[in-house]
């Protein structure tokens, strides 16, 4: 790996030295590198692969950071970090205190937003281009966005507004057919038979020549937004776009993994007087054929084999609740044929598969599009349905609204599976999913549980579909704790909890995943001769008034322990309980949970660690707290 281009580029100023061809070898270096990273860390391999052209073509036209380049959800940047300075810390990527999977401003000037969330980019794109006009700058504003990205509303939404503003600003289209599993939706279909069109494969062919051929060919362009000849256009526009009747100039699809092509065209288009879409068509995962033979599985990966793609398997043998979720539903499903299940786009993810397959009709994959998931679910519910809408803690954020005025307000059957709620691990900020106790707790009709383990997850599931109004169950991403599962799920009580250990100088009222944490806790201030009560609180809405009573007046400490945020958190609302309603004796109150900032990337016991929210962090400092109360006494 030595004498290698990549190891000579300090900065992407020195790809403009290189030639063609030099970057050609230089894009087969970021792909051994990103490879070599990747199989150890895990990461977003295949979307990565697919824009090392595309970045190099875009880094060595653009001036960065004076220009500006956004990628959209930011899963793809890595060859962006390789040429940004970033080589000599690329082994740390995802690594707890390590560098980001996705752009970070805090982590270089060359990252213009915290992208993880999809279809936001150009939203930002056009607010860095209105201040530009409104500073009077003259930088480039670009932003590279996936074809399913595209089609989320928020993307939508910011073409409409730039197309009406014609303020100059370039969103390329990565066009890879993908999604994380295959892009859904009219858009894709659309994407699909332009790709098909015989002038896309007359435009790809032909590009280079035409190009060359039209010495001024970069001059009209620029001129079409001022209407130049129909002629010139329909050699850059083969065939409508739609984009084009937003406003927005469109290219023909550019062959995106040939940097002569890329280079030709982006050069034209950054001269552009006009916001303009730039088509590109690249394969997700190139360069490495288990990556370009799976991009799904590829699309975010563990530790892999580099030789032969195999991924490293877990060493738990324990199921993912994810999995007992979707085999719990699709248990449902047969027994009750109004259920119907939603996915934003994450169909793998939320362990929708199975379902997928055993009832076509009764799935619904929105796309990347969660307002509208939940939206529709309410349609569907006044219907007469049952959906389940499975989605991301993170990803549900979108989608409060929805949920407040189309789920809770008329009071609907809807069940919210709220996956990877608590730390994600890797992916780090963007991802965690700590909001949703807040967001979910503040709706009223909202009814609210979490499962500890994945045998409470099936009951939990039962039971949400037996109830009238909205319900939410949130759940951790990654292994459960390998409890036997119930030959048949019960209807839950609601509202009441059940106490896992009898104790009683501290009771732990603990929610979800933190019941873990609280036993191990206890087992810990046993070894003292602390005797420590833990109660799984199964609801957090409404949670158990009386277990909380009962734990203030029998015990000398109370403790909260929940894996979402503080702020607005359900040991804030068990304060503001014992508050409003005080029980003859009112002990001390610890609220363990995520604490006012942002929590970075890292394996989950090193966060929790960090957090003071694993069992020797709530050991300690419930230790200290009865420490100093004795001395206070
Ligand atoms: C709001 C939101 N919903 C869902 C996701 C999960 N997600 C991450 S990448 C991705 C697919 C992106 O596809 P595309 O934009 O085409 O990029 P590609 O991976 O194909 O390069 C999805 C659904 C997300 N990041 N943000
Ligand atoms: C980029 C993105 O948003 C997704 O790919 C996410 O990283 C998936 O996370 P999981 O691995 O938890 O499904
Ligand atoms: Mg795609």
């Amino acid at each position: 790996m030595e004498h290698r281009i990549l190891d000579m580029i300090s900065s992407p100023a020195d790809l403009k030295l290189l030639t063609d061809e030099e970057l050609g070898i230089l894009a087969s270096e970021i792909r051994e590198q990103i490879l070599l990273t990747t199989s150890k860390n895990g990461g977003h391999v295949a979307p990565s692969l697919g824009v090392v052209e595309l970045t190099l073509a875009c880094h060595s036209l653009l001036d960065c950071p004076h220009d500006k380049l956004l990628f959209d959800v930011g899963h793809q940047s890595y060859a962006h970090k390789l040429l940004t300075g970033r080589l000599g810390i690329f082994d740390t990527l995802r690594q707890y205190k390590g560098m980001s999977g996705f752009p970070k401003a805090a982590e270089s000037p060359y990252d213009v937003h915290p992208s993880g969330h999809a279809s936001d980019s150009v939203s930002v794109a056009l607010g860095l281009a209105m201040a530009r006009d409104l500073r009077g700058g003259d930088e480039k504003i670009v932003t590279i966005i996936g074809d399913a990205a595209l089609s989320g509303g928020m993307a939508f939404e910011a073409l409409n507004h730039a197309g009406q503003l014609q303020t100059p600003m370039v969103v390329i289209l990565n066009d890879n057919e993908m999604s994380i599993s295959r892009n859904v939706g009219a858009l894709a279909t659309y994407l699909g038979h332009k790709r098909a069109s015989r002038e896309y494969t007359q435009a790809r062919d032909g590009l280079q020549s035409a190009l060359e051929a039209k010495g001024d060919w970069g001059h009209g362009l620029v001129d079409f937004g001022r209407n130049v000849k129909d002629s010139i256009k329909q050699m850059i526009i083969p065939g409508e776009m739609i984009f084009e009747k937003l406003g927005f100039l469109c290219t023909a699809p550019v062959p995106g993994h040939d940097i002569a092509a890329l280079k030709h065209t982006l050069r034209v288009v950054l001269d552009a007087e006009v916001p303009v879409l730039m088509h590109v068509v690249t394969k997700k995962g190139m360069g490495y054929a288990p990556a370009e033979q799976r991009p799904d599985v590829f699309h975010g990966v563990g530790p892999f084999d580099l030789a032969t793609g195999e991924v490293k398997k877990s060493s738990s043998s324990a199921p993912k609740y994810t999995s007992v979720f979707g085999k719990a539903l699709v248990r449902e499903a047969a027994a009750n044929e109004d259920i119907v299940a939603i996915t934003a786009a994450m169909k793998d993810g939320t362990g929708l598969n199975e379902f997928a397959e055993r009832f076509p009709k009764r799935f619904i994959d929105t796309g990347i599009a969660e307002e509208h998931a939940v939206a529709l679910a309410s349609g569907l519910a006044i219907g007469g349905k049952k959906p389940v809408v499975a989605i991301y803690s993170t990803f549900m954020q979108r989608a409060v609204d929805q949920m407040v005025i189309n789920n809770a307000l008329p009071d609907l059957d809807v069940v919210f599976c709220l996956d990877r709620a608590g730390l994600v691990g890797d992916d780090g900020p963007t991802h965690h999913g700590v909001f949703d106790i807040a967001y979910t707790r503040m709706i009223p009709h909202m009814k609210i549980m979490a499962p500890s383990d994945e045998a409470e997850l099936v009951h939990m599931l039962h039971t949400a579909l037996s109830l009238h109004g909205p319900v939410a169950l949130r759940y951790p991403r990654g292994e459960a704790r390998g409890v036997e599962l119930p030959d048949a799920p019960e209807v839950l009580e609601v509202g009441k909890s059940r106490t896992t250990r009898e104790g009683s100088d501290v009771a732990i009222l603990a929610f979800g995943r933190m019941v873990q944490e609280a036993e191990g806790a206890a087992d810990i201030l046993a070894e003292e001769g602390v005797s420590v009560r833990v109660v799984d609180m199964r609801w957090i809405k409404p949670f158990d008034e009386d277990a909380v009573r009962r734990a203030a007046m029998e015990c000398s400490l109370v403790v909260t322990a929940e894996e979402g945020v503080i702020e607005g958190g359900i040991g804030e609302g068990i304060l503001e309980a014992l508050a409003a309603n005080p029980p003859a004796k009112v002990p001390p109150v610890l609220t363990f949970g995520i604490p006012d900032r942002f929590v970075s990337q890292g394996k989950i016991p090193l966060l929790h660690r960090e957090l003071g929210i694993d069992a020797e962090g709530i050991a300690q400092r419930i230790r200290e707290k009865l420490a100093s109360m004795k001395s206070e006494a």
